[in-house]
């Protein structure tokens, strides 16, 4: 191949040198010619003779790049042939306007202003970094999802799209089955939540960040199975890693949240309107008190608060109305506390992510959804292209987020209930219950909820003095608690559904445990 290319060149050379002697020889034969003929004087008949000479050269130069893009088999418009000449004689400096990539091609035809197109290896795709050229953004390439997977006859989500950190006018493509490459999970020792925290991946299998969650709120809504609650247990494992707070509101009733209970400082299962609005009062006073300890100089740890799922406290419009004020003020109160609320939905409506929500939860997480219209109503004004409609079907856990750093699109990190349940029990181990906390521990055992009573009885098998009565034995009772404790946990309804009694459920004991 190298061969036939190099004596093609010198062939060239040779043909070149014989053709300007010759031209040089028909060129003063013209310039007598015409002299003769006209009778001019020599620099006019020169002038002359040079000036139609360029404009023949020209239009043979047009003719001959028209005729090589045809036998090419290129129709490249004419629009691209516009945006597209400056760009390519001020690079390289060569008369061609035809990209050297089949995509490229492809790209001009399709009308698109390219600058550049460069093959990028992908592990199991075809990978492209394309540059649009100035003005464009890479929008003009991006919104043309549809007409790029018909030209190259595969299916529209064979074509993606990663944006370049940065850059408005670089994109890069994949054509292939996306988030194929799934990276392995970062180390997550030593993880500072006031630095980026990793969230999910690219089409490459590079680990995308987010800045520091502190001090934001953030709002997760896609159709069901989209991955919301995936990427919220996310989120949950590194505030438990990372040595943060958890409060927990599972307004679902799979108790899909459950491995994180005991690792709570507050957590709530119980889907009624008493449950959220208890767990955003808990919320406040926190910050109240994180507020007025301030003036000691301590930084405290920060706190997650998930809600999931807010429709399950607006069904009731009263209580709905309710239940938003509260967490607007929530919102307001306790982001100096470093305290983030993280609310949930699988029905993007208007109804449901109301003008308070969106205005109160500014980081915007949207997983799949049925309408760009739905998108929309989560991400508020995004880029041309941008929507969550559009995200793979095939990739559960894709999603788009708009924070501080931009609007992009990534696959969510995932953890399995092992890894959670390991993180619970790392929290757990880390304290050391002192011997009051023990006795009440052994006392409930494998339960989950003793009355009153039932833990007396069973404190007294341990020795300690308890007097009978409702109201002394309540008492020593609670005394015993919280010198375990720290604190007693309220006094809630428990037990079996048909013989609901007071008591306290061991949850919440473990909870307060966690705290300390
Ligand atoms: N990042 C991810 N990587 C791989 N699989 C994922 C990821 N996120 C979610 N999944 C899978 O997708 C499925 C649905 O996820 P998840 O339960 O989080 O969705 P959801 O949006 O919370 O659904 P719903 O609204 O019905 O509760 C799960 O089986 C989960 O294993």
């Amino acid at each position: 191949m190298g061969k036939n290319k190099n004596s093609q060149v010198s062939d060239d050379m040779a043909g070149q040198a014989a053709g300007a002697i010759g031209g040089l020889a028909v060129v003063f034969g013209i310039l007598a010619a015409i002299k003769d003929k006209l009778g001019l004087s020599w620099p006019a008949t020169v002038l002359l003779t040079a000036g139609t000479l360029v404009a023949i050269g020209y239009s043979a130069w047009r003719l001959r790049a028209a005729i090589v893009r045809l036998v090419a088999g290129e129709k490249l418009p004419a629009a691209a042939l516009k945006q597209e000449a400056p760009a390519q004689s001020a690079q390289e400096g060569t008369e061609t306007l035809v990209l050297p990539t089949a995509m490229g091609r492809l790209l001009q035809r399709l009308e698109v202003p390219v600058e550049s197109v460069d093959s990028i290896p992908h592990p199991t795709g075809e990978g492209h970094m394309v540059r649009v050229a100035a003005p464009h953004t890479t929008a003009a390439v991006t919104r043309l999802r549809e007409a790029i997977a018909s030209e190259l006859d595969v299916t529209q989500e064979e074509v993606n799209f990663a944006q370049v950190e940065g850059s408005i006018r670089n994109v890069r493509m994949l054509i292939g089955t996306p988030y194929t490459h799934i990276p392995e999970l970062p180390d997550l020792v030593g993880l500072d939540l006031d630095a980026d925290i990793p969230l999910g991946y690219d089409l490459w299998g590079n680990i995308l960040t987010m800045p520091s969650p502190i001090g934001k709120h953030f709002l997760v809504a896609g159709e069901t199975e989209g991955g919301k609650t995936s990427f919220l247990k996310f989120l949950a494992y590194l505030f438990l890693v990372a040595g943060g707070r958890l409060v927990i509101v599972d307004g679902k009733p799979d108790g899909d949240y459950a491995d994180f209970r005991e690792a709570c400082d507050y957590y709530d299962n119980s889907l009624t309107h008493k449950g959220v609005m208890g767990a955003l009062e808990y919320v406040r006073e926190v910050a109240e008190r994180r507020g007025r300890s301030k003036r000691d100089g301590s930084r405290p740890e920060p706190m997650l608060v998930i809600i999931d799922e807010i429709l399950t406290f607006k069904e009731d419009p009263a209580e709905g109305r309710k239940f938003e004020s509260a967490l607007k003020l929530t919102a307001s109160q306790v982001r100096s506390a470093r305290i983030l609320v993280a609310c949930a939905t699988q029905h993007p409506r208007d109804d449901v992510i109301s003008t308070v929500i969106k205005n109160n939860l500014t980081v915007s997480v949207a997983f799949k959804v049925m309408s760009q219209a739905a998108s929309r109503m989560i991400l508020g004004t995004v880029p041309e292209g941008v929507n969550a409609e559009l995200l793979p079907a095939s990739a559960r856990g894709t999603f788009i987020i708009k924070d501080p750093r931009g609007v992009r699109e990534m696959r969510g990190l995932f953890i399995t209930d092992d890894m959670i349940q390991q993180a619970v029990k790392a929290r757990l181990d880390a304290v050391e219950p002192n011997e009051h906390a023990k006795a009440v521990l052994a006392a409930y055992g494998s339960a989950e909820f003793l009355t009153t009573e039932e833990l007396a009885q069973a404190l007294r098998g341990c020795g300690y003095e308890i007097p009978d009565g409702a109201q002394p034995m309540g008492v020593a009772v609670r005394d015993v608690i919280v010198k375990g404790f720290g604190a007693a946990p309220d006094v809630v309804q428990g037990g079996p559904a048909s013989a609901r009694r007071k008591g306290r459920r061991k949850a919440d004991l473990l909870a307060l445990l966690a705290r300390t």
